[in-house]
């Protein structure tokens, strides 16, 4: 289902998850391309209740454009004191067309508000604490040659940070805690991140779904 000449095209505007999806593929082989490779492709509207459902929106609205085997990411950061959010709407948390430095300033002070403070004692000395938190991610690859659709989804569990940390990364990363590497996402190398993210996470499980070509 990957594109002739080992090229897959990823629906996305998002050059974070493009940066992300080049490192993994590289990889294999594979060149990615994403919408700002090509011209006239319109905004899909994200109308789903899941992420699933959003990825599956995307994929095939754009498959159905180009004619051609699409994947799309639809992904979020669910908050546990936030009772899951900003879960489907995380890239406009702080409204339509808010950047990643309104959403984060908006997490902070929502869980300030809340006064949602993991104590000390349970996470052992280091940052301080908000919030457990997960990243979701959903993956779409839709063939529009004969209607098919392979999906997959991966999460990755960690704790929202009460003041960011780390440059690297993008959206709600430096603000993610990973107890195991004690670093937050945004502390980590692409390639470090796709080894424990949702979204590599959700890779790995579709790229096995791929069937081998011969
Ligand atoms: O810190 C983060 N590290 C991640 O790894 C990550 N993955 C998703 N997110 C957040 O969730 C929104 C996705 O929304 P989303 O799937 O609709 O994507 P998007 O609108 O940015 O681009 P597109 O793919 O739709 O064009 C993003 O904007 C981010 O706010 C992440 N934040
Ligand atoms: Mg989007």
């Amino acid at each position: 289902m990957i594109g002739e000449g080992g090229t897959l095209v990823l629906a996305t505007r998002n050059k974070g998850k493009s940066k992300e999806f080049r490192e993994a593929f590289g990889k294999l082989g594979v060149t990615v391309k994403d919408l700002h490779d090509f011209e006239g492709i319109p905004d899909i509207e994200e109308t789903g209740a899941t992420f699933a459902d959003n990825a599956y929106l995307k994929a095939k609205a754009v498959a159905d454009i180009l004619n051609l085997p699409v994947l799309a990411d639809d992904s979020g950061l669910c908050v546990d004191a936030l009772n899951g959010a900003p879960g489907v709407f995380s890239a406009r948390y702080a409204g339509e067309g808010a950047g990643d430095k309104a959403n984060n300033a908006k997490l902070v002070r929502e869980l300030e508000l809340l006064g949602a403070i993991v104590p000390e004692s349970e996470e052992g000395e280091g940052p301080r604490l908000s919030s457990p938190a997960r990243f979701a991610c959903s993956l779409v690859l839709y063939d529009p040659a004969d209607d098919s659709r392979l999906g997959a989804e991966g999460t990755v569990e960690g704790y929202i940070l009460r003041e960011a940390r780390g440059a690297d990364g993008f959206g709600y990363d430096p603000l993610f805690w990973i107890p195991s590497r004690r670093l937050s996402m945004a502390e980590l190398s692409v390639e470090e991140k796709n080894g424990i993210s949702h979204r590599g996470n959700a890779l790995r499980k579709l790229l096995a779904l791929i069937p081998k070509a011969n």
